[in-house]
This record gives C-alpha cells, structure tokens and sequence, in this order.
C-alpha cells in the first residue's frame, strides 16, 4: 500500500503557545489508525491543518502526492479529505434528505438532481438512516445526527476521512454500532485517522496509534505496544483522558 497522507514536519503556533510542535507522520491507502494524546495535546489542532480550517505556521501537508497546506477548506474537500467535528454541525432548518443533498452538490462535480436523490439514498442505508429522508435534522437524537454528519462527510466521496471524538457520548450500544459503521467504510476502502478517547473503539477498530504530547509525537506504531510504551501511559493513560 502506498502513503496516502504525508505529514512533514507541521506546526502551529499560537502566539507564544506551540500546539502542534514538528508534527510527521504517514497514512497507508486503507489505513484505519488513531490519534491519541491528554486534552489539549494538539490533535484537533492538527486534524484543522489537515483539512485547511487552520492554516499551518510552517510544514506541509501531502495528499497523494499533492500539497494541501496552503490551501482553503473547500479545496482539501474536493482534493479528497472529509472530516466531522467535536460539536456536530448540522442545518438544523433542513430536513436530513436535504442536509446530505447539500453536501453531495457541494462536490467538485455535481451530479444531475436525480443522481444526486439516488446518491443520498445509498448513503442513508450507509449510515442507517434509511427512510429517514424527511425528518428534520434538529429533532434527530444525537446518535442520528452523528450518522447523518457522517452521510455528508461521504457524500464528497473522500479518500480520508477524519473523525474528530465521532464516538463520544455515546452509549455501549450505540459505541458497537459506531464502531461497526466505522469498519464498514474503512472496508469500502476510505482512509481512516480518529482522534478518540473511547479505548475500547481504538483497540477494536486502529491497527495503528500516533500518539501526542504538549504538540509532539510521542510514539507511533501498533496500537498494543504503543499503549504500552512507559512514556504513553505516564502522559496520557495514566491520567484521566482516556475512556475505557
Ligand atoms: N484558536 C486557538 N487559539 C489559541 N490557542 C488555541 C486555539 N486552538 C487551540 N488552542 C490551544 O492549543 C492547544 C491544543 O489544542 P487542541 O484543541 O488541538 O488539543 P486536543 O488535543 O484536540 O484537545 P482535546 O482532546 O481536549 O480536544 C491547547 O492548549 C489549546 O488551548
């Protein structure tokens, strides 16, 4: 498998904060890999300069070869990168049919109004929405919004998909379902970087761990033996960041 994302070298510096300090590291095509780290370690930080809604102070950012660092969200978007948010974001006066239609025409090339409703019908039974079409998107509980974010992240069709905490609060249950739409993509061939907390989805669903601190990459490598590397868990396991 050849890399897919390439991250050399990125920083970002806050004023006199350094959130993301010298970051690099690379994503196989068809990997499924997390990015750990203690709470305000850098990786929201560092998944904003991935996806352009925070440009980088210095470093670069490869995707397939091609440079996005510099470049504007919409741009990444079309270039192939999708990604959900801490905070889900909805259109809350739309209906979930519509919300996922928005997003399937905000794709470089729209396709024509009926390929588009059958492409939005393909992606609710995806996410397991299916005949959910009319509902208005504000009243969906708050799994169902997360599986109708996910729809319109892959309504642009990425190659990489970046889920910020997408597993957080969520019930057992909803979790194993979570994780079981999380593999079924990963499957479809979509790239996958998940910056979590939930441990029991990393272990079940990330081969591989990147892990940061104070900005830094501490280790990266399989999942195991970076959860039991000394410096990982006197910075991150050790304290109360991560969920069992
Ligand atoms: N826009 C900003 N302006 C100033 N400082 C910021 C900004 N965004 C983030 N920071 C700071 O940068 C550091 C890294 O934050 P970031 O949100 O990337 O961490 P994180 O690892 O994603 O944390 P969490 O797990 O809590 O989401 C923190 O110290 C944070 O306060």
């Amino acid at each position: 498998m050849q890399d897919l994302l390439d991250v050399r070298n990125l920083t970002k510096r806050f004023g006199g904060l350094t959130a993301v300090n010298d970051l690099s590291f690379t994503l196989r095509q068809g990997e499924v890999a997390a990015l750990l780290g203690p709470n305000g370690s850098g990786k929201t930080t560092a998944l904003n300069m991935i996806s352009g809604f925070q440009p980088a102070s210095s470093g670069t950012v490869l995707l397939d070869g091609e440079r996005l660092t510099g470049r504007p969200p919409h741009w990444i978007s079309h270039a192939g990168v999708a990604r959900t948010f801490q905070l889900v974001r909805v259109l809350s006066s739309l209906n979930v049919e519509e919300n996922i239609l928005a997003a399937v025409m905000f794709r470089k090339n729209p396709p024509a109004k009926e390929t588009a409703q059958e492409e939005v019908q393909r992606l609710l039974e995806d996410v397991g929405l299916a005949g959910r079409s009319n509902e208005n998107a504000a009243s969906l509980t708050y799994i169902d919004q997360k599986r109708m974010e996910l729809a319109r992240a892959l309504a642009s069709k990425p190659k990489l998909l970046l889920l910020d905490e997408w597993l957080a609060g969520l019930n057992p249950s909803e979790l194993s379902i979570g994780i079981g739409l999380i593999s079924n993509l990963n499957e479809k061939g979509i790239t996958i970087l998940l910056v979590e907390h939930v441990m029991d989805a990393i272990r079940a669903l990330c081969p591989r761990a990147v892990v940061m601190n104070a900005g830094r990459k501490i280790a990266d490598g399989a999942t195991a033996e970076v959860l039991r590397d000394p410096e990982v868990v006197r910075a991150y396991l050790g304290g109360a960041h991560a969920v069992a």
